[in-house]
């Protein structure tokens, strides 16, 4: 599945450079990082609504639906400051298997 991630961000960085009346994406980078991050924020707040509705037994498509319109315009952020899906990756490898309590103890000490 990470093949999607890959394929995506090579579209995204081809976008940095088209044409913003032909791709959405070009027209984000076009607009500019503020505008790039109040999409994020929208769909931050779109994917908490979806997540409550399904805890009320709402449907689970909502929630996946709006939490790939969240990763999504995460993507053209980080692809817009020069980074991608990888750099995240990477943090989250450099993570695994270390315990948050642990984690959040040693940054006390
Ligand atoms: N995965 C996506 C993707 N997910 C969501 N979106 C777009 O993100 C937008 C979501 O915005 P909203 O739902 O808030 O709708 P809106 O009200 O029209 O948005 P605004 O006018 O408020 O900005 C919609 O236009 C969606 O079509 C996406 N647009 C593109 N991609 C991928 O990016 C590739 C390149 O896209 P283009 O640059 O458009 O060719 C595509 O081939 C896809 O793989």
């Amino acid at each position: 599945m990470s093949d999607v991630l890959d394929q995506l961000a090579q579209v995204l960085e081809q976008r940095r450079s088209a044409a913003a009346d032909t791709s959405y994406v070009a027209s984000l980078h076009k607009a500019g990082l503020d505008k790039i991050l109040k999409k994020v924020g929208e769909e931050s707040a779109e994917t908490i609504i979806a997540a409550k509705g399904c805890e009320a037994g709402g449907t689970t498509s909502d929630l996946v639906y709006e939490t790939a319109d969240l990763w999504f315009h995460s993507l053209v952020m980080l692809s817009h400051l020069g980074l991608s899906h990888n750099d995240v990756l990477a943090e989250l490898e450099r993570r695994f298997g270390l315990s948050g309590i642990e984690e959040k103890a040693s940054r006390s000490l």
